[in-house]
């Protein structure tokens, strides 16, 4: 029996085929091999990896390697590094020293040995012509053995970013911002809606005049509320937190805003209610805030009428209750509700302190200030908005020994006893007592203070008695 000719031929084909198959690998193999080799003998004698972290990264700035320099800032240098530089970076407070050009650090994490060298090189751009300015290009790079890539990409980097990250906010400038007056205006245009200068208010929870105990209650969910990050993701909660301050004039409601700033390293940005067009214009506003910041609304009982809604259906009970309600009116009316709705109203504000809104911008405080705790809508402070309602009251005992702490520096005085009478007796804000104590004359020493102040508590007391009972100190008088 013979075999048929297209047997023959696939049988052919198929041997072509694997003999084809068998030359095409075999060079595969051969070079795969080769190169293992090369890098074995490479990795033998030069078993180092090497990361690059350049200044710009197509051509805006590497967030990397600014963390890198903080970071690299904090850490002890290298003895043998010979060329190091004081630099001050942008927005940071202090300075600090850092390698210079070729020179090298030391650092060590989780076992590992690595190596920071710090490179510059200095080229002009021809296409920029002859007078154009030297560029300097700057980077760091990482070396270290490969044995730790692993460690290094997984975990040492991301420390380093956090680390550096830490190291700016402890040392970066505070700043305070206050909204535009108009959304149109050119400085708008190219600037964003806020303007900002540098934060350099001096109050501090130490200086504050406060019972010790309710200033220890503040702090401590100060702390609660910035350390809050996993709580606040594991209950499904935005990472916010509401104040409301609440008491007479002059009593350290402005002031306690400061201490917080100063606490917590927060920017502060002080919204004018007044200057805000609607609600559009209200959230245009939070978009622009950066976390890690205080929203703050002094006397929001005056800002603007957020007692709109609730006030205009009293209005409307009331017009119905008249029935006199004529064709004119009614149109009248429509504009006014058109009006309305482009204005900023309670429901817009809760919107940006509670709804959806409110999660633009993480670990935020919005702290409310106000003279008159009970004209504000309900709806606006209850817990879950302001979450802490802090009332900031007139100098008792307690307050008055951190003024003469601050201000005279004594802890203790025989006239002290009579002052502690006086305040249980009197309303006096810190503001007014502070102001006694501010020493005018060196040479008469803390005692003027305290006397002039006596004297400043006896007189308020007796115009409180004349207020109060005139008719006693009448009779008082007539005896
Ligand atoms: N509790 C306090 N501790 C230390 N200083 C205070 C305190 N209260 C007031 N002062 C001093 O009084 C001045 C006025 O205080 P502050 O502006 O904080 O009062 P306020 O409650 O905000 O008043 P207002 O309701 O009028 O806005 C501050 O400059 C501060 O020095
Ligand atoms: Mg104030």
């Amino acid at each position: 029996m013979g075999t048929s000719l297209t047997e023959v031929g696939s049988r052919l084909a198929g041997i072509m085929f694997i003999w084809g198959t068998i030359q095409q690998l075999f060079p595969q193999i051969l070079r795969r091999r080769i190169e293992t080799f090369w890098n074995r003998l490479d990795n033998y004698f030069y078993p180092y990896v090497e990361i690059t972290i350049d200044e710009f990264s197509s051509d805006k700035n590497n967030e990397i390697y600014s963390h890198v320099n903080n970071y690299l800032s904090t850490k002890s240098i290298s003895n043998d590094a010979k060329h190091l530089k004081a630099e001050k970076f942008k927005n940071i407070k202090s300075c600090a020293v850092i390698l210079d050009e070729g020179e090298s650090t030391i650092d060590e994490f989780q076992g590992a040995k690595l190596c920071w060298r710090f490179h510059k090189e200095t080229f002009r751009d021809d296409s920029q012509g002859r007078n154009s300015l030297p560029i300097e290009k700057k980077s760091y790079s990482l070396t270290f053995n490969q044995q730790y890539r692993e460690i290094v990409t997984e975990k040492y980097l991301k420390h380093v970013t956090e680390e550096g990250k830490a190291i700016e906010f402890k040392n970066k400038k505070q700043r305070i911002y206050c909204n535009n007056n108009s959304e149109d205006d050119y400085y708008t245009r190219w600037y964003g809606l806020w303007k900002h200068i540098n934060f350099e208010h001096p109050a501090t929870f130490d200086t504050l005049a406060m019972d010790p105990k309710k200033k220890e209650e503040i702090k401590n969910d100060l702390v609660a509320f910035s350390e809050g990050k996993n709580f606040y993701s594991s209950v499904g909660k935005a990472w916010k937190r509401g104040y409301l301050l609440y008491g007479p004039p002059g009593t350290g409601k402005s002031t306690i805003i400061a201490a917080i700033a100063n606490f917590l390293n927060y920017d502060i940005y002080d919204l004018e209610l007044t200057s805000v067009k609607d609600n559009l214009g209200l959230k245009k506003l939070l978009m622009e805030t950066t976390s890690k910041s205080i929203i703050v609304v002094e006397d929001i009982d005056c800002s603007v009428d957020l007692t709109g809604k609730r006030k205009k259906k009293k209005k409307e009970e009331k017009d119905n209750e008249s029935d006199s309600d004529s064709d004119s009116d009614s149109d009248s009316d429509s504009d006014s509700e058109k009006k309305k709705s482009k204005k900023l109203t309670l429901s817009g504000l809760l919107n940006c302190i509670d709804g959806i809104w409110s999660a633009c911008g993480q670990e935020r405080i919005t702290i409310f200030t106000t003279n008159y705790k009970e004209k504000l809508d309900p709806a606006l402070i209850r817990r879950g908005r302001m979450d802490m309602h802090i009332e900031m009251s007139y100098c008792r005992f307690e307050a008055f020994k951190v003024l003469a702490k601050n201000y005279l520096r004594i802890e203790t005085h025989d006239l002290f006893e009579e002052i502690q009478r006086l305040l249980e007796e009197v309303n006096m804000s810190p503001c007014d007592v502070a102001e006694h104590l501010i020493l005018k004359n060196a040479a008469g020493g803390p005692e003027i203070c305290l006397n002039n102040l006596i004297q400043a508590l006896k007189e308020a007391k007796e115009d409180y008695i004349t207020l109060l009972h005139p008719s006693l100190l009448i009779h008082d008088f007539k005896g």
